[in-house]
Order: C-alpha cells, then structure tokens, then sequence
C-alpha cells in the first residue's frame, strides 16, 4: 500500500480554557477523500488549523509524505478556509489573478475557471456574488498553487441543494485528478458521498474511524424508526431495542427488525401516526455512539 501523504500522531491542542482536541492520531492515503465529521465544537477546524501550521500544537507529531512538514508542504498544499472575506473592489477574475500570481507554481488560469465554474462570474464584484459563487471562487484560490493536498473547511455550510451538489462534484473531479482532498463537515449525507475514508470526531476525540463503506456495513445495517415525540420517555421504557429522545423531541428506535419493533411499539399501545422508517445511516451511528444527534 502506498504510504500516507499526511500522518498525524497523537494532536492535541490546548486554547486557554478549552482542551478542543484530546489526542488524535489518523493517517490519509494519496488521492482519498478524508473527511472530519462531527458536530459543532467537535474540534474538526482546530484539528485542520493544526494541521495546515496556522495554530501550533500543543503536543504531538504531524507528518507530510513521512517528514516533519516543511517549505515541501506550503508549496504543495492548498487551503480553503471556512469564513474568509474576498477582497473588495476586485472582480472573480481579477482576485483569481491576484492569488494565482503569488505563486512560483501554479493552475492554469483556464483550467481553474473550468473546474470551479467560474466563468459567467468572472467580471462580476465579488461583492456582488452569491454564496454559492463565493464557494467555488474560495476554492479556485485553494487551487491556484495547483496543489497536491486541499483542505476544504465545511464548504458547503450555509449553500443551498444545487450548490452543495456543485461542490460535490468539483471535489469529486479532483479526486479524479488524483489530487488528496482533507474535509470537513458536520453534514453526514455529504461525508457519505464524498469521504473514502473518515474519522467522527466528538468533544476533541474520534469516536469512530475507517472506510466508509465499511463504517456503513459494520454499524448501519438496520433501520431507524422516528417517531412524533408525545409519548413521555416512561412508555419506551420496556423496548427491547436501544431509542433516544432527539433534541427536536422526537424519539428515535435503532431496529436490526423494522418488522418486530413495529409490533412491539403497536402491542405497547404506541400512536403511529406521523411515524417514519428509514434505513440507517451515519447520523445513526453517531447517535448510537453518543446518544445525541450530529446536527440539531
Ligand atoms: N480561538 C479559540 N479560543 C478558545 N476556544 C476556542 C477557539 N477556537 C475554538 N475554540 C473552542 O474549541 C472547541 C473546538 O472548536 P472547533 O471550532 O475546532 O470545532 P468544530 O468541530 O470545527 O466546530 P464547527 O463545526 O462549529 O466549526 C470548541 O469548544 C470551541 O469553542
């Protein structure tokens, strides 16, 4: 197997009053999507921050291509950060000019404007683009060292459907490209289109790692049930399968058996209305390992 293109070695990174992350170690494989999944304040920006030597670490080893990482790591990665202001008084086209000129090496202009769809944007104010735009431009300035490694920070947060699609499949393209991609989200249905691999992290630790496909095979074989939450917690209390109470009030029944669950909430005397079954997925397991849901 080839050797991972970053290792990172037992991190753990301190703020004044916040241990935001608790001693993690992971490695990604060249040209894999790896993503950081969990909720807010899981530690998943610090971690990255860290990473690309913008906060420095409290203790713990981080390797680029199996060396300390050094000017080899500057030149070869790119970052998209998650809240960054564009510069004013610059069009798409001219910014993109501006980032791809501080560069020794670096992505052809046109190949950039393809790749992140940027061109009926390019004469317009950055100012004056949506959110979406601003995504795909923040990613072409991510881009514009032609990087080996990318490290894209929740980029789809706050983006509608069609524009989370969009990014999805630039990612999905670069991965393509053979290019190593490090992401973020705390969106499940994203980490499970995207990630090849993947570490759910939770209160600055990964409490869950691996493949994704086989993350998925091991512990989202059955299905969820969710039900309106009006009975009192005291009615679930005999149900052989393990259910929570979800932030929103609902109640949420993990079932290998769909089948029997549903006789047995019917022989208790449960109301079924507005009941829903669906097959389980990652926010299942992060329910399952934490007791709470990964987004509120
Ligand atoms: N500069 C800082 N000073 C002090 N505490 C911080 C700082 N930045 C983050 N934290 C805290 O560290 C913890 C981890 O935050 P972090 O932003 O890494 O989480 P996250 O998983 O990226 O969350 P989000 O999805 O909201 O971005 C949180 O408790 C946060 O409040």
């Amino acid at each position: 197997m080839e050797p991972p293109i970053l290792e990172v070695r037992n991190l753990v990174k301190h703020y004044a009053d916040v241990e935001a992350v608790k001693g993690i170690s992971f490695s990604i494989r060249p040209g894999t999507c790896f993503g950081l999944l969990g909720p807010n304040g899981a530690g998943k920006t610090t971690t990255i921050e860290v990473i690309e030597g913008i906060l420095p670490e409290t203790s713990g080893e981080i390797l680029y291509k199996d060396a300390p990482r050094g000017e080899s790591f500057s030149r070869e990665a790119g970052i998209q950060f998650q809240n960054t202001e564009l510069p004013m008084f610059l069009t798409v086209g001219e910014t993109l000019e501006t980032f791809r000129h501080l560069y020794t090496k670096r992505a052809g202009r046109e190949a950039l404007i393809a790749i992140c769809r940027l061109e009926e944007i390019l004469k317009r104010d950055n100012r004056k683009i949506s959110g979406g735009q601003k995504q795909r431009l923040l990613l072409a300035m991510a881009l514009a060292n032609d990087p080996d490694l990318i490290f894209l920070d929740e980029p789809t947060t706050g983006l509608d459907p069609q524009a989370r699609r969009h990014l999805w499949e630039i990612v999905e393209n670069l991965k393509r490209d053979g290019k190593t991609v490090v992401l973020t989200t705390h969106y499940m249905d994203e980490a499970e289109k995207l990630c090849d691999e993947l570490a759910i992290m939770d209160h600055g630790r990964i409490i869950a790692m691996g493949a994704t496909e086989a993350l998925l095979s091991a512990h989202c074989r059955g299905s969820s049930i969710f039900l309106p939450g009006t009975a009192n917690d005291d009615t679930f209390a005999t149900l052989t399968t393990p259910w929570f109470r979800l932030k929103d009030g609902r109640i949420a029944i993990q079932t290998e058996n769909p089948d029997s669950s549903l006789r047995e909430l019917v022989a208790m005397g449960i109301d079924l209305s507005g009941i829903v079954v669906m097959p389980q997925n990652l926010e299942d397991l992060f329910l399952k390992l934490t007791g709470k849901a990964l987004r509120n």
